[in-house]
């Protein structure tokens, strides 16, 4: 049975689903099945980006679920964003112009900019020399007033940031004439984002949460790492609630008005994660999961800490 999914609204008054399906390591071969998958199940949220590489095979999903008549266009909402090669103001057009001819789409519903940091133009996703990433200095400031034209030509209907801190917000904020709806960041309850979360409430700026059940598939993972869903905590509450711990992890974000968006390409897992619409957490636990909070960020980009935007330098 496919689940309904509550929505929040924007600041533009435009409302967006508080649930989605990420798609991150998502292998082209699986991707596809996933999404239709996932909109079966009632996904109607669909969080993608250039730089994933598989934007053309979820986007084969949407056509078909599409044709198939189960959603029609406008019950879609789809995010992607801007990579961080594309951030100097001419190849700010061209870049979703190439994701929404690999989605299939005319517009997209969200387009976010991916990192504030920009990497050197026209040598690949990750240009290196010597195994180092290859920066250039645009300034976020003005790939913003870049994003402000792709509303104004109708090909996304609200724009936003990814992985920004509280001070790179405040400097897009004092120039923008569109305010960016969300800021999408990592946040599970080892990072639980208090500071910046009421700092985004305070501006009417949704928090979007990656990583809700941290992201144990990222690609530099380590043995021995931290596994926030092996935690025996979070156990405990789950085996409390007759829940998996994925239920715990993403009911805590959503109860806290966060829009969520796990990854999964495994059926099972897809229509486990958004079944957490019928339960609530007690005040108290998540009181007690809240003091989890270690600073422990999955995907820190660490490697990066040297470029003059690198977001996580200061507190929040
Ligand atoms: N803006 C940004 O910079 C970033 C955005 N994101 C976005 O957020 C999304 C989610 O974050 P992501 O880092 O992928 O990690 P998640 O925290 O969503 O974890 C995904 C992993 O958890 C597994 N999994 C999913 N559901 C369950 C379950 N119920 N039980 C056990 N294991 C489960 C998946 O396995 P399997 O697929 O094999 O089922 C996969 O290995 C991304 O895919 C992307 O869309 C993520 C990172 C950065
Ligand atoms: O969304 C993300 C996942 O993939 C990227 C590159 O590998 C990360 O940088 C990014 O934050």
């Amino acid at each position: 049975m496919a689940q309904k999914v509550p929505f929040v609204q924007f600041n533009n008054d435009l409302k967006f689903p508080i649930f989605g399906l990420g798609t991150w390591k998502s292998p082209p071969g699986e991707v596809t099945q996933a999404v239709k998958n996932a909109i079966d199940a009632g996904y109607r949220h669909i969080d993608c980006a250039h730089v994933y590489g598989n934007e053309t095979e979820v986007g084969a999903a949407l056509k078909e679920k599409i044709q198939e008549g189960v959603v029609k266009r406008e019950d879609l909402y789809i995010t992607s964003k801007l990579w961080n090669t594309f951030h100097r103001p001419d190849l700010i057009e061209p870049a979703i112009k190439t994701t929404l001819c690999n989605l299939g789409l005319e517009y997209l519903d969200l387009y976010l900019i991916h990192w504030p940091q920009a990497y050197k133009e026209d040598e690949g996703l990750f240009p290196e020399k010597d195994g180092k990433t290859v920066y250039s200095d645009v300034d976020y400031v003005d790939t913003w007033k870049g994003m402000e034209k792709l509303v104004k030509k109708c090909l996304t209907k609200s724009i936003g940031v990814s992985n920004f801190n509280h001070e790179q917000i405040d400097r897009v904020l004092a120039i923008a004439e569109i305010k960016p709806v969300t800021n999408q960041v990592e946040c599970h309850p080892y990072l639980n984002q208090k500071k910046l979360i009421e700092y985004c409430k305070s501006k009417d700026i949704v928090i979007t949460a990656y990583s809700p059940l941290g992201s144990p598939d990222r690609p530099w993972a380590k043995p021995g790492d931290p596994q926030l869903m092996d935690d025996p905590k979070l156990k405990e509450i789950a085996q409390k609630y007759g829940k998996t711990t994925a239920h715990i992890l993403l009911r805590y974000n959503v109860q806290r008005g966060l829009i969520t968006i796990p990854k999964s390409v495994t059926k099972s897992r897809i229509e486990q994660n958004i079944d957490i619409f019928d339960f609530e957490l007690k005040n108290e636990d998540m009181e007690c999961i809240d003091t989890f909070d270690c600073n422990g960020r999955f995907c820190h980009l660490n490697w990066i800490k040297d470029h003059k935007y690198y977001p996580f330098n200061i507190e929040y």
